[in-house]
């Protein structure tokens, strides 16, 4: 039977690049596009680093699990927090309409990029460095990927086509 799921759904660490590229593919691909943090935030009314402050990065975990599950999505280019690949209700539920990409970016560059690790809302302890959640994490991402980007020598619109030809040699309909 043809795989006719029709998101695109962007995982990886945080500053791999999910945000950024995300827009940037749905408009490549004529496709609408949400990033989950703000749907988070919207429906919460505070931003991820408050409830991170005042409930625990488990009660972000678990927040970002109930709006995953709940999204009822076509055609979208969905980017989501770095968090999600721990749910495996969520990433069950964006695999039944979404092809899953990751995106995949070394310990170095996300070192250079992720330069606020207590203040941007990573659902992490309080002890964990970023090392720690790269080792954790990196196991998960391989684990739900339909498809592994090597982002660390491209440029974004070069992301962006290699998603695009990886897509073509998918056996999904877009
Ligand atoms: N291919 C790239 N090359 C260089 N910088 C990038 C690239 N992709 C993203 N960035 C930068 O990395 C940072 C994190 O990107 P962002 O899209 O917020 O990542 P994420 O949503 O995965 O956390 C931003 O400053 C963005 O401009
Ligand atoms: O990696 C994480 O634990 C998180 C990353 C953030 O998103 P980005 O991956 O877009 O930075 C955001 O979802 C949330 O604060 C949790
Ligand atoms: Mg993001």
């Amino acid at each position: 039977m043809a795989d006719e799921r029709n998101n695109i759904v962007l995982i990886g660490m945080p500053g791999a690049g999910k945000s950024t590229i995300g827009v940037l593919l749905a408009k490549q691909l004529a496709k609408n596009f949400v990033d989950t943090d703000v749907i988070i935030q919207s429906v919460e009314g505070r931003t991820l680093q408050h409830i991170v402050d005042h409930e625990g990065h488990l009660a972000l975990r678990a927040i970002e699990e109930r709006e995953l599950t709940q999204l009822s999505l076509s055609n979208h280019i969905i980017a989501t927090g770095g968090s999600a690949a721990y749910s495996e209700r969520a990433m069950a539920a964006l695999r039944r309409n979404g092809v899953i990409v990751y995106l995949k970016v070394g310990y170095p560059t996300l070192a250079r990029r992720v330069t606020n690790l207590g203040s941007r809302g990573i659902a992490k302890a309080a002890h964990q460095t970023l090392a720690d959640v790269f080792a954790e994490r990196i196991p998960l991402y391989e684990q739900h990927a339909d498809i592994v980007i090597d982002c660390d020598s491209l440029n974004q619109e070069q992301i962006v086509e290699s998603i695009c030809t990886a897509l073509g040699n998918h056996p999904h309909r877009q």
